[in-house]
C-alpha cells in the first residue's frame, strides 16, 4: 500500500531579517523546519524584486544540507532553471501563467527534472485548479497560491481551499504546497483541505515562539492525514 503524503513545514524567509540571512535560516531549521521557502520575484510577473542565484548560491554555502524549495515568481522561469541547480537549489517551482501553452510548460518541467531539481507547478488565486491537471502525472509538487503572489503578510484567501480538495481527490499521494498568509488561525483548513507542504512567512517568522507554532502546523497537516486514511 503506497504511503500517505508526509507533512512538511516550510517557513518563507521573505519577511525574514535578509542581512542575517544565513543565521535567520539556520535558526528556522533548528525550530525544526522541514525545508526553507525561497520567494524568488523578477519585479515582472509579480511587482516586487527579490533576489537570484548568486544569493541562493551564498546561502547553500552556510548551510549545506537543507532542501531549499525555490518559488519562482518570475515571465521566464526555463531562463533560471540551471543556475538555481548550480547554486544548489533542490525544488523548483514555477508559475503556469509564465508560460503560453502546454508545451512550454512540459519543456520547462522536463528541463528542471534533467537539472536534477524536483519539480513544482503553481498557480495563482484567479488561475482554475483544472489547468494544472494535464501536468500532475509529471510534477512533484503543486503550489495553491492562498494569497496573489508578491508579498508576504497577506490575507489567506479560504475559498482557494475548493482547489486544495479537488487535487486531493484526484491525487492521493501528490504533494500539495499552500502559500500566502498561512498561519496557526488557517493551518487546520490547509490540513483538512488535503495540503501537506505548508509554507509560511510571517506566520511563523513573527511567532514568539517559531518552534511551537512548526510543531503545532505539523501536528495539524499529521492529523489531517490520519483523519483522511481512516475515512478511506
Ligand atoms: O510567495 C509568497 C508571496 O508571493 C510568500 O511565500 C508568502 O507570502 C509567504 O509569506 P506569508 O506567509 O507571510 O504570506
Ligand atoms: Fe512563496
Amino acid at each position: 500500500m503506497s504511503s500517505p503524503p508526509k507533512a512538511q513545514i516550510g517557513p518563507s524567509i521573505l519577511n525574514a531579517d535578509l542581512s542575517s540571512l544565513a543565521s535567520e535560516s539556520q535558526k528556522l531549521l533548528n525550530c525544526g523546519a522541514d525545508y526553507l521557502h525561497l520567494d524568488v520575484m523578477d519585479g515582472h510577473f509579480v511587482p516586487n524584486l527579490t533576489f537570484g542565484h548568486p544569493m541562493v548560491a551564498s546561502l547553500r554555502k552556510a548551510v549545506p544540507v537543507a532542501l531549499f524549495d525555490m518559488h519562482m515568481m518570475v515571465s521566464e522561469p526555463k531562463k533560471w532553471i540551471q543556475p538555481m541547480a548550480d547554486a544548489g537549489a533542490n525544488q523548483y517551482t514555477f508559475h503556469l501563467e509564465a508560460l503560453a501553452g502546454d508545451s512550454d510548460v512540459k519543456d520547462c518541467i522536463r528541463h528542471v527534472k534533467e537539472a536534477g531539481m524536483r519539480v513544482g507547478l503553481g498557480i495563482k488565486p484567479n488561475t482554475a485548479v483544472e489547468r494544472l491537471y494535464p501536468f500532475v502525472e509529471d510534477i512533484d509538487c503543486a503550489l495553491v497560491m492562498t494569497v496573489e503572489p508578491g508579498f508576504g503578510g497577506q490575507k489567506f484567501m479560504s475559498d482557494m481551499m475548493s482547489k486544495v480538495e479537488a487535487l486531493r481527490q484526484r491525487y492521493r499521494q501528490l504533494d500539495i504546497e499552500v502559500d500566502g498568509g498561512v498561519g496557526l488561525n488557517t493551518i487546520g483548513q490547509c490540513a483538512d483541505a488535503g495540503a501537506n507542504w505548508i509554507v509560511s512567512g510571517t506566520g511563523i517568522i513573527n511567532a514568539p515562539n517559531p518552534q511551537l507554532v512548526i510543531r503545532q502546523m505539523r501536528d495539524a497537516v499529521n492529523e489531517a492525514i490520519q483523519r483522511a486514511q481512516l475515512e478511506r
